[in-house]
């Protein structure tokens, strides 16, 4: 559905040099990345500030021309075939908006049938389903620029949607908006994905949009692809390990271990312990913890994928 090889962007950019001079200089905002991305995929595609995330996206989507490499997305070159590569997939960059600012969402998203020329009964269809997930009908008839932003972003979604498209790139989807409406984008978007038709590429900076959403994660620093795999994959490359937290009767004993267990840190004068799991199961852990001391309480945290995405960020 999507093929990268090699794709470079650099931009000319004018920087100050002295108090009066300017100078040249190129910055290179994507260096090299290749990717190759199936039908019905869901991708993560993160990385610090100024990794080149946004420069990818808008090359993928026709909005920049690369200075060098290969892509096709559906069969297209984004930027001579743009028309065409417009009617297969659906663009929502958190800071532009396809709506008409001025109008209702009904009417913004009637024009968009005709720009797209969708027959009515797919629009309906389509519109229909997402008044129901995303919940609209409260805000319909309201004007696009009085709409909270999580109604904006979810009106922007649909608009997104309602051609019909087998490619969504979202730039930042839920930056900005509150914890019901990244649920509510989260869950729609879990939806969308789990249809299998829609091939989905989302940057983000809120991990929980990663894990709740995609199998797969291309992390990307100084313009290059540093990690592309499963959350999984990057907990094994970086060693996480889920963690065992127990509040205990009494005191850790000093020369109490647990096989295949270290204890990472030890609080409230010895009554809660943490343990790393490096390579004993949390069953065979609590078991062994249950036997030899008295616990009040116990829970197993999974790893963090903040931490992880933190260390790599740092390393790369
Ligand atoms: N139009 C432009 N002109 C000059 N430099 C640019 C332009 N667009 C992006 N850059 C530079 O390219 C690099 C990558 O920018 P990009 O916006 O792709 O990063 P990003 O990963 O999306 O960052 P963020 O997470 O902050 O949105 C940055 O150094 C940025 O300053």
């Amino acid at each position: 559905m999507i093929q990268v090889r090699e794709l470079r962007k650099t931009f000319s950019v004018r920087v100050k040099a002295g108090r009066f001079r300017r100078e040249k200089r190129v910055v290179t905002a994507v260096d090299g990345v290749s990717l190759s991305i199936e039908r019905g995929e869901m991708v993560g595609y993160i990385g610090p500030n100024g990794a080149g995330k946004s420069t990818t996206l808008k090359m993928l989507t026709g909005v920049l021309t690369p200075s060098s490499g290969f892509i096709e997305v559906c069969g297209f070159t984004p930027v001579p075939q743009r028309t065409r590569l417009a009617l297969r997939i659906g663009v929502v960059f958190g800071q532009r908006s396809q709506l008409w600012w001025d109008l209702p969402l009904r009417e913004s998203f009637g024009l968009l049938r005709h720009v797209y020329r969708v027959p009515a009964a797919d629009h309906e269809a389509r519109l229909r389903r997402c008044r129901a997930l995303l919940d609209l009908d409260s805000f319909m008839d309201t004007p696009v620029r009085q709409l909270s932003l999580g109604q904006r972003m979810r009106g922007e979604l649909t608009a997104a949607l309602l051609h019909g498209p087998e490619v969504l790139f979202l730039d930042e989807p839920t930056i900005g908006l509150d914890v019901v409406s990244k649920q509510a984008v989260r869950a729609f978007l879990g939806e969308l994905g789990a249809t299998g038709d829609v091939t989905l590429v989302l940057t983000t900076h809120d991990l929980a949009d990663i894990e709740r959403l995609c199998e797969r994660l291309v992390v990307i620093d100084h313009g290059r692809v540093v990690h592309d795999g499963t959350i999984e994959a990057l907990h094994s490359r970086y060693g996480s390990r889920r963690s065992l937290v127990a509040d205990l009767e009494r005191p850790l004993p000093a020369d109490f271990s647990l096989p295949g267990a270290v204890v990472t840190s030890v609080e409230a004068g010895g009554h809660r312990v943490t343990f790393a799991l490096e390579s004993v199961a949390a069953g065979a852990a609590v078991a062994g913890l249950v036997a030899a001391v008295g616990v009040r309480d116990l829970s197993v945290l999974e790893p963090d994928i903040e931490d992880v995405v933190a260390r790599l960020y740092t390393d790369s």
